[in-house]
Protein backbone atom coordinates (compact mmCIF):
# COMPACT_ATOMS: atom_id res chain seq x y z
CA UNK A 1 0.00 0.00 0.00
CA UNK A 2 1.20 3.66 -0.70
CA UNK A 3 2.13 5.45 2.17
CA UNK A 4 -0.76 7.36 3.22
CA UNK A 5 0.84 11.22 2.16
CA UNK A 6 0.42 10.16 -1.12
CA UNK A 7 -3.47 8.76 -0.73
CA UNK A 8 -4.16 12.39 1.20
CA UNK A 9 -2.49 14.06 -1.71
CA UNK A 10 -4.57 12.24 -3.91
CA UNK A 11 -7.97 13.12 -1.99
CA UNK A 12 -6.68 16.48 -1.52
CA UNK A 13 -6.16 17.00 -5.22
CA UNK A 14 -9.70 16.04 -5.91
CA UNK A 15 -10.81 19.17 -3.62
CA UNK A 16 -11.99 16.27 -1.02
CA UNK A 17 -9.49 17.39 1.65
CA UNK A 18 -9.66 15.03 4.39
CA UNK A 19 -9.18 15.72 8.37
CA UNK A 20 -5.46 16.02 9.43
CA UNK A 21 -4.62 15.68 6.14
CA UNK A 22 -0.93 16.27 4.41
CA UNK A 23 -2.12 19.55 2.07
CA UNK A 24 -0.60 18.99 -1.51
CA UNK A 25 1.88 22.10 -0.59
CA UNK A 26 3.63 19.55 1.99
CA UNK A 27 4.77 17.11 -1.14
CA UNK A 28 8.08 18.83 -2.33
CA UNK A 29 7.69 20.71 -5.75
CA UNK A 30 9.21 18.29 -8.20
CA UNK A 31 10.04 19.09 -11.92
CA UNK A 32 9.81 16.51 -14.69
CA UNK A 33 11.30 16.69 -18.13
CA UNK A 34 10.18 13.79 -20.92
CA UNK A 35 12.28 14.39 -23.73
CA UNK A 36 10.82 13.06 -27.13
CA UNK A 37 7.47 13.44 -25.64
CA UNK A 38 5.31 13.20 -28.97
CA UNK A 39 6.29 9.97 -29.39
CA UNK A 40 4.51 6.22 -29.00
CA UNK A 41 6.39 6.20 -25.55
CA UNK A 42 5.93 10.20 -25.10
CA UNK A 43 2.49 10.85 -25.06
CA UNK A 44 1.29 7.87 -22.88
CA UNK A 45 4.18 8.36 -20.59
CA UNK A 46 3.24 12.31 -20.72
CA UNK A 47 -0.53 11.23 -19.35
CA UNK A 48 0.46 9.37 -16.85
CA UNK A 49 3.53 11.24 -14.90
CA UNK A 50 0.37 14.11 -15.20
CA UNK A 51 -1.60 11.94 -13.59
CA UNK A 52 1.25 11.81 -10.48
CA UNK A 53 0.96 13.67 -7.75
CA UNK A 54 4.40 13.76 -7.00
CA UNK A 55 4.96 15.96 -9.71
CA UNK A 56 4.38 20.26 -10.00
CA UNK A 57 5.81 21.24 -12.99
CA UNK A 58 5.80 18.43 -15.93
CA UNK A 59 8.29 19.60 -18.89
CA UNK A 60 7.45 17.73 -22.28
CA UNK A 61 9.69 18.47 -25.13
CA UNK A 62 10.13 16.86 -28.35
CA UNK A 63 11.79 18.05 -31.87
CA UNK A 64 7.66 18.45 -33.27
CA UNK A 65 3.97 18.18 -32.14
CA UNK A 66 4.67 18.85 -28.47
CA UNK A 67 2.41 21.92 -28.43
CA UNK A 68 -0.53 19.66 -28.63
CA UNK A 69 0.51 16.99 -26.44
CA UNK A 70 0.97 19.84 -24.10
CA UNK A 71 -2.54 21.57 -24.47
CA UNK A 72 -4.28 18.39 -24.40
CA UNK A 73 -2.70 17.25 -21.55
CA UNK A 74 -2.47 20.17 -19.62
CA UNK A 75 -6.25 20.29 -19.31
CA UNK A 76 -6.30 17.52 -16.87
CA UNK A 77 -7.16 18.42 -13.68
CA UNK A 78 -4.61 17.31 -11.34
CA UNK A 79 -1.84 18.96 -9.56
CA UNK A 80 1.03 19.41 -12.00
CA UNK A 81 1.48 22.39 -14.59
CA UNK A 82 2.17 21.60 -18.19
CA UNK A 83 4.45 22.82 -20.65
CA UNK A 84 5.19 22.32 -24.29
CA UNK A 85 8.41 22.78 -25.54
CA UNK A 86 9.44 22.27 -29.16
CA UNK A 87 13.18 22.32 -31.07
CA UNK A 88 16.60 22.86 -29.68
CA UNK A 89 15.95 26.02 -29.23
CA UNK A 90 13.01 25.46 -26.19
CA UNK A 91 15.31 22.10 -24.79
CA UNK A 92 17.03 25.03 -22.05
CA UNK A 93 13.84 25.90 -20.72
CA UNK A 94 12.56 22.40 -21.25
CA UNK A 95 15.26 21.13 -18.66
CA UNK A 96 16.05 23.77 -16.68
CA UNK A 97 15.53 23.30 -12.73
CA UNK A 98 14.04 19.22 -13.65
CA UNK A 99 14.84 16.86 -10.84
CA UNK A 100 14.34 14.02 -13.25
CA UNK A 101 14.54 13.55 -16.66
CA UNK A 102 13.20 10.94 -18.85
CA UNK A 103 14.41 9.99 -22.50
CA UNK A 104 12.25 8.47 -25.02
CA UNK A 105 13.51 10.02 -28.02
CA UNK A 106 14.75 8.25 -30.57
CA UNK A 107 13.74 5.60 -33.32
CA UNK A 108 11.99 2.34 -32.44
CA UNK A 109 12.31 -1.25 -33.76
CA UNK A 110 10.97 -2.58 -37.09
CA UNK A 111 10.12 -6.31 -37.23
CA UNK A 112 13.85 -8.13 -37.99
CA UNK A 113 15.61 -5.37 -36.41
CA UNK A 114 18.11 -6.09 -33.31
CA UNK A 115 17.80 -3.01 -30.41
CA UNK A 116 21.88 -2.65 -31.59
CA UNK A 117 20.05 -1.93 -35.48
CA UNK A 118 19.56 1.42 -33.72
CA UNK A 119 22.67 2.33 -32.49
CA UNK A 120 23.61 4.25 -35.50
CA UNK A 121 20.61 7.09 -34.97
CA UNK A 122 19.89 7.05 -31.51
CA UNK A 123 23.14 6.85 -30.24
CA UNK A 124 23.63 10.41 -31.36
CA UNK A 125 20.25 11.42 -30.06
CA UNK A 126 21.07 10.29 -26.54
CA UNK A 127 24.85 11.82 -27.06
CA UNK A 128 22.78 15.38 -27.51
CA UNK A 129 20.20 15.24 -25.37
CA UNK A 130 22.62 14.52 -22.63
CA UNK A 131 24.97 17.22 -23.29
CA UNK A 132 22.17 19.59 -23.52
CA UNK A 133 21.24 18.03 -19.59
CA UNK A 134 24.67 18.23 -18.36
CA UNK A 135 24.54 22.01 -18.81
CA UNK A 136 20.93 22.64 -17.83
CA UNK A 137 19.98 20.44 -14.93
CA UNK A 138 23.09 18.95 -14.43
CA UNK A 139 21.81 17.22 -10.55
CA UNK A 140 18.74 15.99 -12.38
CA UNK A 141 17.95 12.27 -12.56
CA UNK A 142 18.30 10.97 -15.87
CA UNK A 143 16.09 7.53 -16.88
CA UNK A 144 17.29 6.62 -19.94
CA UNK A 145 14.85 4.50 -22.50
CA UNK A 146 16.16 5.17 -25.44
CA UNK A 147 17.26 1.78 -27.19
CA UNK A 148 19.96 -0.11 -27.38
CA UNK A 149 19.96 0.87 -23.48
CA UNK A 150 23.15 -1.35 -23.41
CA UNK A 151 25.02 1.47 -25.35
CA UNK A 152 23.13 4.48 -24.74
CA UNK A 153 23.69 4.81 -21.10
CA UNK A 154 27.01 4.36 -21.31
CA UNK A 155 27.12 7.10 -23.98
CA UNK A 156 24.66 9.47 -21.10
CA UNK A 157 27.83 8.29 -18.59
CA UNK A 158 30.71 9.20 -21.20
CA UNK A 159 29.16 13.09 -22.20
CA UNK A 160 28.21 13.40 -18.09
CA UNK A 161 32.06 12.88 -17.19
CA UNK A 162 33.14 14.88 -20.17
CA UNK A 163 30.91 17.87 -19.11
CA UNK A 164 32.13 17.05 -15.46
CA UNK A 165 28.96 16.57 -13.91
CA UNK A 166 28.81 12.55 -13.97
CA UNK A 167 27.30 11.36 -10.62
CA UNK A 168 27.04 7.99 -11.11
CA UNK A 169 24.14 7.56 -8.65
CA UNK A 170 21.89 9.82 -10.84
CA UNK A 171 21.94 8.32 -14.31
CA UNK A 172 19.76 5.43 -14.76
CA UNK A 173 18.47 2.86 -17.56
CA UNK A 174 14.95 2.03 -17.53
CA UNK A 175 14.77 -1.80 -17.46
CA UNK A 176 11.48 -1.47 -15.71
CA UNK A 177 9.04 -3.01 -18.55
CA UNK A 178 11.25 -6.17 -18.12
CA UNK A 179 10.05 -6.58 -14.51
CA UNK A 180 6.94 -5.60 -15.87
CA UNK A 181 6.71 -8.41 -18.33
CA UNK A 182 8.45 -11.12 -16.19
CA UNK A 183 6.01 -10.56 -13.23
CA UNK A 184 3.06 -10.76 -15.60
CA UNK A 185 4.38 -14.23 -17.88
CA UNK A 186 4.93 -15.65 -13.56
CA UNK A 187 1.70 -14.31 -12.58
CA UNK A 188 -0.09 -16.46 -15.46
CA UNK A 189 2.31 -19.90 -15.38
CA UNK A 190 2.10 -19.78 -11.86
CA UNK A 191 -1.87 -19.22 -11.35
CA UNK A 192 -1.19 -16.67 -8.38
CA UNK A 193 -2.13 -13.05 -7.95
CA UNK A 194 -0.39 -11.18 -10.27
CA UNK A 195 -0.22 -8.22 -7.88
CA UNK A 196 1.51 -9.86 -5.59
CA UNK A 197 4.12 -10.77 -7.69
CA UNK A 198 7.67 -9.90 -7.46
CA UNK A 199 10.52 -10.98 -9.67
CA UNK A 200 14.10 -9.33 -9.98
CA UNK A 201 15.46 -8.74 -13.73
CA UNK A 202 19.26 -8.44 -13.98
CA UNK A 203 21.98 -7.70 -16.55
CA UNK A 204 20.94 -5.76 -19.66
CA UNK A 205 18.08 -4.53 -21.60
CA UNK A 206 18.47 -7.39 -24.65
CA UNK A 207 17.88 -10.52 -25.70
CA UNK A 208 19.76 -12.88 -23.66
CA UNK A 209 21.22 -9.77 -21.63
CA UNK A 210 18.01 -9.62 -20.12
CA UNK A 211 18.16 -11.99 -17.28
CA UNK A 212 14.79 -12.84 -14.85
CA UNK A 213 15.61 -14.60 -11.66
CA UNK A 214 12.72 -16.65 -11.62
CA UNK A 215 14.54 -18.92 -9.00
CA UNK A 216 13.77 -15.62 -6.72
CA UNK A 217 10.30 -14.71 -7.50
CA UNK A 218 7.66 -14.49 -5.11
CA UNK A 219 4.77 -16.10 -4.07
CA UNK A 220 6.88 -19.40 -4.65
CA UNK A 221 5.22 -21.43 -7.49
CA UNK A 222 6.86 -25.18 -7.99
CA UNK A 223 7.28 -24.82 -11.72
CA UNK A 224 8.99 -27.24 -13.78
CA UNK A 225 12.64 -26.12 -15.30
CA UNK A 226 10.95 -26.66 -18.52
CA UNK A 227 8.17 -23.69 -17.26
CA UNK A 228 11.60 -21.76 -15.52
CA UNK A 229 12.83 -22.10 -19.57
CA UNK A 230 9.92 -20.93 -21.02
CA UNK A 231 9.41 -18.16 -18.98
CA UNK A 232 12.65 -16.68 -19.27
CA UNK A 233 12.97 -17.24 -23.39
CA UNK A 234 9.57 -15.24 -23.14
CA UNK A 235 10.63 -12.38 -20.96
CA UNK A 236 14.11 -11.87 -23.39
CA UNK A 237 11.83 -12.12 -26.20
CA UNK A 238 8.89 -9.53 -24.60
CA UNK A 239 9.85 -6.44 -26.86
CA UNK A 240 10.35 -8.39 -29.94
CA UNK A 241 6.51 -10.16 -29.19
CA UNK A 242 5.93 -6.76 -29.57
CA UNK A 243 7.63 -5.65 -32.39
CA UNK A 244 6.21 -8.66 -34.76
CA UNK A 245 2.55 -7.72 -33.51
CA UNK A 246 2.43 -4.19 -34.46
CA UNK A 247 3.99 -5.28 -37.83
CA UNK A 248 5.80 -2.12 -38.82
CA UNK A 249 4.14 -0.04 -36.41
CA UNK A 250 6.88 0.32 -34.02
CA UNK A 251 7.51 -1.09 -30.71
CA UNK A 252 6.21 -1.14 -27.26
CA UNK A 253 4.67 2.35 -26.26
CA UNK A 254 2.13 1.61 -23.72
CA UNK A 255 3.29 -0.98 -21.53
CA UNK A 256 6.94 0.82 -21.87
CA UNK A 257 5.07 3.91 -21.03
CA UNK A 258 3.71 2.07 -17.84
CA UNK A 259 7.41 0.99 -17.31
CA UNK A 260 8.73 4.38 -17.54
CA UNK A 261 5.88 6.00 -15.35
CA UNK A 262 6.02 3.00 -12.28
CA UNK A 263 9.92 3.80 -12.35
CA UNK A 264 9.73 7.22 -12.67
CA UNK A 265 7.75 7.46 -9.43
CA UNK A 266 10.52 5.33 -7.59
CA UNK A 267 13.17 8.07 -8.57
CA UNK A 268 10.77 10.87 -7.07
CA UNK A 269 9.72 8.78 -4.18
CA UNK A 270 13.27 8.37 -3.55
CA UNK A 271 14.38 12.09 -3.73
CA UNK A 272 11.31 12.73 -1.26
CA UNK A 273 12.98 10.43 1.36
CA UNK A 274 10.16 7.68 1.02
CA UNK A 275 12.14 4.56 2.62
CA UNK A 276 13.38 1.34 1.09
CA UNK A 277 12.18 2.30 -2.61
CA UNK A 278 14.04 -0.58 -4.52
CA UNK A 279 13.43 -1.35 -8.32
CA UNK A 280 15.60 -2.98 -10.88
CA UNK A 281 17.69 -0.78 -13.21
CA UNK A 282 20.78 -0.52 -15.34
CA UNK A 283 23.09 1.99 -13.24
CA UNK A 284 26.93 1.91 -12.53
CA UNK A 285 27.42 -1.29 -11.11
CA UNK A 286 30.49 -3.57 -9.10
CA UNK A 287 28.24 -6.31 -8.79
CA UNK A 288 29.82 -8.19 -11.38
CA UNK A 289 32.99 -7.33 -13.40
CA UNK A 290 31.15 -5.13 -15.94
CA UNK A 291 30.99 -1.58 -15.27
CA UNK A 292 27.16 -1.20 -15.72
CA UNK A 293 24.48 -3.80 -15.11
CA UNK A 294 21.11 -3.75 -13.79
CA UNK A 295 19.91 -5.24 -10.69
CA UNK A 296 18.05 -4.28 -7.66
CA UNK A 297 18.88 -0.71 -6.79
CA UNK A 298 17.41 1.17 -3.51
CA UNK A 299 16.64 4.76 -4.24
CA UNK A 300 17.28 7.75 -2.20
CA UNK A 301 17.29 11.31 -1.97
CA UNK A 302 20.29 11.78 -3.96
CA UNK A 303 19.25 9.07 -6.94
CA UNK A 304 21.05 5.61 -6.06
CA UNK A 305 21.42 4.95 -2.97
CA UNK A 306 23.15 1.02 -2.74
CA UNK A 307 23.21 -1.29 -5.40
CA UNK A 308 21.86 -4.70 -4.53
CA UNK A 309 23.33 -7.98 -4.76
CA UNK A 310 22.58 -10.42 -7.18
CA UNK A 311 21.39 -12.99 -4.53
CA UNK A 312 21.58 -16.51 -4.77
CA UNK A 313 21.06 -18.09 -8.36
CA UNK A 314 20.12 -21.41 -9.63
CA UNK A 315 22.19 -23.21 -12.32
CA UNK A 316 20.09 -22.34 -14.70
CA UNK A 317 20.56 -18.84 -13.72
CA UNK A 318 24.56 -18.78 -13.40
CA UNK A 319 24.39 -20.11 -16.93
CA UNK A 320 22.83 -17.29 -18.29
CA UNK A 321 24.78 -14.45 -16.44
CA UNK A 322 27.78 -16.28 -17.93
CA UNK A 323 26.15 -16.00 -21.43
CA UNK A 324 25.56 -12.98 -21.16
CA UNK A 325 28.31 -11.10 -19.74
CA UNK A 326 30.37 -10.80 -23.03
CA UNK A 327 27.55 -9.48 -25.38
CA UNK A 328 26.76 -6.69 -22.73
CA UNK A 329 30.51 -5.87 -22.23
CA UNK A 330 30.84 -5.56 -25.94
CA UNK A 331 28.02 -3.17 -25.82
CA UNK A 332 28.96 -0.83 -23.24
CA UNK A 333 32.42 -0.68 -25.17
CA UNK A 334 30.34 0.22 -27.96
CA UNK A 335 29.05 3.31 -26.50
CA UNK A 336 31.63 4.00 -24.82
CA UNK A 337 33.54 4.21 -27.78
CA UNK A 338 31.03 6.04 -29.69
CA UNK A 339 30.80 8.75 -27.17
CA UNK A 340 34.54 9.22 -27.05
CA UNK A 341 35.09 9.19 -30.93
CA UNK A 342 32.73 11.84 -32.18
N1 LIG B 1 13.89 0.77 -22.44
C1 LIG B 1 12.86 0.08 -22.88
O1 LIG B 1 12.41 -0.87 -22.23
C2 LIG B 1 12.19 0.45 -24.15
C3 LIG B 1 12.75 1.34 -25.02
N2 LIG B 1 12.14 1.70 -26.18
C4 LIG B 1 12.82 2.68 -27.04
O2 LIG B 1 12.24 3.98 -26.85
C5 LIG B 1 12.52 4.78 -28.01
C6 LIG B 1 11.28 5.54 -28.44
O3 LIG B 1 10.28 4.66 -28.88
P1 LIG B 1 8.86 5.21 -29.43
O4 LIG B 1 8.32 6.23 -28.50
O5 LIG B 1 8.05 4.04 -29.76
O6 LIG B 1 9.34 5.94 -30.78
P2 LIG B 1 8.57 7.09 -31.59
O7 LIG B 1 9.24 7.19 -32.92
O8 LIG B 1 7.11 6.86 -31.56
O9 LIG B 1 8.86 8.40 -30.73
C7 LIG B 1 10.14 8.92 -30.59
C8 LIG B 1 10.03 10.40 -30.42
O10 LIG B 1 11.35 10.91 -30.25
C9 LIG B 1 11.39 12.16 -30.89
N3 LIG B 1 12.76 12.57 -31.13
C10 LIG B 1 13.61 12.20 -32.11
N4 LIG B 1 14.77 12.86 -31.99
C11 LIG B 1 14.66 13.67 -30.91
C12 LIG B 1 15.51 14.59 -30.28
N5 LIG B 1 16.73 14.84 -30.74
N6 LIG B 1 15.05 15.24 -29.21
C13 LIG B 1 13.80 15.01 -28.73
N7 LIG B 1 12.95 14.14 -29.28
C14 LIG B 1 13.37 13.48 -30.36
C15 LIG B 1 10.57 11.96 -32.16
O11 LIG B 1 10.17 13.21 -32.71
C16 LIG B 1 9.42 11.13 -31.63
O12 LIG B 1 8.34 11.94 -31.23
C17 LIG B 1 13.07 3.81 -29.06
O13 LIG B 1 14.47 3.92 -29.10
C18 LIG B 1 12.67 2.44 -28.51
O14 LIG B 1 13.50 1.42 -28.98
C19 LIG B 1 10.91 1.20 -26.51
C20 LIG B 1 10.28 0.32 -25.67
C21 LIG B 1 10.89 -0.18 -24.46
O1 LIG C 1 11.92 -4.33 -28.29
C1 LIG C 1 12.08 -3.13 -28.54
O2 LIG C 1 12.66 -2.69 -29.54
C2 LIG C 1 11.58 -2.13 -27.55
C3 LIG C 1 11.99 -2.57 -26.20
O3 LIG C 1 13.09 -2.34 -25.76
C4 LIG C 1 11.09 -3.46 -25.47
O4 LIG C 1 9.90 -3.56 -25.80
O5 LIG C 1 11.56 -4.09 -24.52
Amino acid sequence: MRPSIFRSVRSAIAGNIPRRAYSVDSVPERKVAVLGAAGGIGQPLALLMKLNPLVSKLALYDIAGTPGVAADVSHINTRSEVAGYMGEDQLSQALEGSDVVIIPAGVPRKPGMTRDDLFNINAGIVKSLCAAIAKYCPNALVNVISNPVNSTVPIAAEVFKKAGTFDEKKLFGVTTLDVVRAKTFYAGKANVNVAEVNVPVVGGHAGITILPLFSQATPKANLSDEDIKALTKRTQDGGTEVVEAKAGKGSATLSMAYAGAIFADACLKGLNGVPDVVECSFVHSNVTELPFFSSKVRLGKNGVEEVLDLGHLSDYEIEGLATLIPELKSSIEKGIKFANQS
